[in-house]
């Protein structure tokens, strides 16, 4: 896939954000010394040293004073609706208005000094996100028959990349077949998971939104199917809140813990968008039609305590003791005997095995159209450029 960013000082650009913080940097730096052209270019040339991706929300600032400090005022028609990249380029650049070029230049000067000097005062802080080798985004460890596999992007509350889809299903398969009983899915920080990144819909093919909607639904299909099909014990510990896919892949664990901090959101209706992760089957099975409905459709969202009550959580732990008596009660489990625990998974798991596989293409098909339409285009946008927050 050609994924359409902008680039500029070598980050890609790929959000939807139109910021006061522009409108503010018309005035910032009136009273400021002016950044010469070579502090300018030495700025630029500073971006491409940055190691920290700095957000989509800074990013979509300096493309727009790097555009007014080279070309001036915005001078390009404004972009259709549906174009959602453009129009956050062209919406943030035309936010500028007339700021003249010096100042321009003057505080996109100021504004990669800071981040640069943030990083440098940041660098081996706990709390920032950290790659493993071989994983973008997680990190896999095993130990005592125990296989972790920990969504790893605590600062974006472990929203899903489209790598990570990919990173998670590689993870599985491996642990499906390596020594380990026992595999459990967690999250670092403070959240479990925030769901998919809506930061996905702005990754943009060459064939456009219809070829964008068979790729998802590609990795979808995939990603769902390998939980469907998980040939051991498989284990969620929620450690934080929980949100859209995070919520309705429960339904396909085999145990799921939940620290009391812990809420369990599935909004796809705001989000113009439909259930996925079969839950539109499992969930009314677990906790019966009404009460699903009213979180799958109407997105309620649940406590921990009301989640296990309805029998989506399997037990709830105080947040303070949640990984010590989760993590000392998966050891004991890890100790029995594993073919015994495959072979009651996989009894269970058969009866509804093709059910579920049916119903994940039944959810993806549903979504396809979903992703094609202005309601979710809208809130897409909407979520990226802040105005509403779930
Ligand atoms: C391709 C297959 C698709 C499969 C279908 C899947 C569907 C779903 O999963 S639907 C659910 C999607 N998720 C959401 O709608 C959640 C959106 N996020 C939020 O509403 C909030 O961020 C929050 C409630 C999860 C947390 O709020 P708060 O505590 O105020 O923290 P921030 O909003 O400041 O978040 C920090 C940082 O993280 C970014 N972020 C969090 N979640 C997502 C996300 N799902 N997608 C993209 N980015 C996310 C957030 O934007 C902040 O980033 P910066 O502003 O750059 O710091």
């Amino acid at each position: 896939m050609v994924s359409v960013t902008w680039t500029v000082a070598s980050f890609s650009l790929s959000p939807l954000q139109v910021s006061s913080f522009l409108v503010q940097q018309m005035h910032m730096s009136q009273t400021a010394m002016r950044a010469s052209h070579k502090d300018f270019e030495t700025a630029v040339n500073q971006m491409k040293l940055l190691k920290k991706d700095p957000g989509n929300e800074m990013k979509l600032k300096l493309y727009a004073l790097y555009k007014q400090a080279t070309e001036g005022p915005c001078n390009m028609p404004k972009p259709g609706v549906l174009d959602l990249i453009s129009k956050a380029k062209w919406d943030s650049w035309n936010a500028l208005g007339s700021l003249p070029k010096e100042t321009a230049r003057q505080n996109y000067v100021e504004l990669v000094s800071s981040l640069s000097s943030s990083e440098s005062s940041s660098q081996g802080k706990p709390g920032a996100d950290s790659k493993q080798p071989g994983y973008e985004t997680l990190v896999v460890t095993s130990e005592d028959g125990i296989t972790k596999i920990m969504l790893n992007r605590p600062t974006k509350k472990n929203a899903i990349t489209t790598q990570m889809y990919q990173d998670i299903v590689l993870a599985l398969e491996a642990a499906g077949k390596d020594d380990s009983t026992i595999t459990v899915l967690t999250g670092n920080g403070d959240y479990y998971c925030s769901g998919n990144d809506l930061n996905n819909f702005t990754d943009i093919p060459p064939g456009g939104i219809e070829e964008q909607a068979k790729n998802n639904a590609i990795l979808l299909r995939n990603f769902v199917g390998c939980f469907i099909d998980f040939p051991k014990p498989l284990v969620a510990a929620v450690n934080g809140p929980a949100v859209g896919i995070s919520v309705t892949l429960l339904g396909l664990f085999d145990i799921v813990y939940a620290s009391d901090r812990a809420t369990f959101h599935t909004p796809f209706t705001h989000l113009g968008q439909s259930p996925e992760g079969c839950s539109s089957y499992t969930f009314p099975k677990i906790m019966g039609p009404a009460k699903a409905a009213e979180m799958l459709i109407f997105g309620k969202k649940l406590t921990a305590r009301e989640a296990c009550a309805q029998g989506l959580v399997t037990e709830v732990f105080p947040d303070s003791t949640f990984q010590k008596e989760v993590w000392t009660r998966l050891k004991a489990y890890s100790k029995l005997p594993p073919n015994a625990m495959r072979t009651s998974k996989q009894l269970i798991r058969n009866v509804e095995r093709e059910k579920l596989h049916a119903t994940n293409s039944e959810e993806i098909s549903a979504l396809q159209g979903r992703w094609r339409s202005e309601e979710c285009t809208n809130a897409v946008m909407n979520f990226l450029s802040r105005k509403v927050k779930l």
